[in-house]
């Protein structure tokens, strides 16, 4: 493979997709092999170095997916949950690993995208930091060693641009401390606590979903009982961090059997 796998990038004048190109063109690990935005989309037709206020890079934006894919080894995709669906769908269809940061998917989404990890490799997490996804180990560990005499809340913050509450990597973190405790989160999960709530109920895992400025992603899972509180935190400062994490399970991606995964496995946490 010259310069590593040949990636493309979705949603490229995102957040998350400027983040992710300035991190592959800096890396010999990687190269950018395309990047794509939705049809009508005033990058589309640029080169994406210029669209993104910089130098060219050689690479046009095109909203040609499935053209686009086919020329790659791994496509990475934060933009939207029906947007991710369909790429997953073209992924599949092109054989190529598909990388999966989109938050908010329903359950619909989801069955859709393991429809398609039938036929390709797709890895997929609610956050793709190192940080994170060893703290999802940390909550499931300790939520196993303690009773519900300890009540479980999970407290999240986000810029004020984000979209879907609670976040993916507080549904990550609930998802660990519910496994932990041996109960299913459907059945425990209160979040959205507006009025008269009435009481909290013993075992339930509670979310609060902070949005301001520009915070990049902070997570609380906090264990409080009678006389003492234990607070597990992972603070995101830059977004590399979700972009080095991606590139990871590009990487990791490569040769692996068809299959849906997440950034445990490609950690080997
Ligand atoms: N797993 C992780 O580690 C992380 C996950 N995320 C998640 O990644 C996602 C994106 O976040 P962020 O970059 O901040 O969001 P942005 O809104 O900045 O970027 C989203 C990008 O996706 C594009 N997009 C949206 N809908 C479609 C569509 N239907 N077809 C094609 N392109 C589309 C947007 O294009 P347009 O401008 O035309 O709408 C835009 O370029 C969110 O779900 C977020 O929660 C974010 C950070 C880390
Ligand atoms: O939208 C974001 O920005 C982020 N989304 C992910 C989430 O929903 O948890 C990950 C990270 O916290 C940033």
């Amino acid at each position: 493979m010259a310069n590593g796998p040949g990636i493309v990038v979705t949603g490229a004048s995102g957040r998350m997709g400027q983040m992710l190109i300035e991190t592959i063109v800096a890396s010999d690990a990687y190269h950018l092999v395309g990047a794509l935005e939705r049809d009508g989309h005033d990058w589309v037709g640029q080169d994406v170095g210029i669209a993104m206020g910089g130098q060219p890079m050689g690479v046009t934006v095109t909203s040609d997916a499935l053209e686009t894919f086919r020329k790659a080894n791994a496509v990475i995709d934060f933009t939207a949950p029906a947007a991710t669906v369909a790429f997953s769908k073209i992924a599949a269809q092109a054989g190529v690993v598909h990388v999966i940061g989109t938050t908010g998917m329903t359950d619909d989404d989801l069955k859709a995208v393991n429809v398609s990890a039938q036929d390709t490799v797709i890895v997929r997490a609610g956050n793709m930091s190192l940080g994170v996804n060893l703290l999802v180990q940390l909550t499931k560990k300790v939520a196993a060693a303690l009773d519900e005499d300890f009540d479980i809340e999970v407290i999240e913050a986000h810029h004020h641009h984000k979209v879907d509450a609670p976040s993916g990597t507080a549904l990550m973190l609930g998802e660990a401390a519910a496994e932990g405790r041996g109960v299913l989160l459907s059945d425990v999960k209160d979040s959205g606590r507006d009025g008269i709530t009435g009481a909290r109920k013993r075992g339930d895992i509670g979310f609060t979903a902070i949005r301001g400025g520009d915070i990049v992603g902070e997570h609380d899972v906090l264990f409080a009982a009678a006389g003492e509180r234990i607070v597990l935190r992972h603070m995101a400062t830059d977004r590399k961090v979700f972009a080095r994490g991606a590139l990871k399970a590009a990487l990791w991606g490569q040769g692996k059997a068809a299959g849906e995964y997440d950034m445990l496995d490609v950690l080997g946490l």
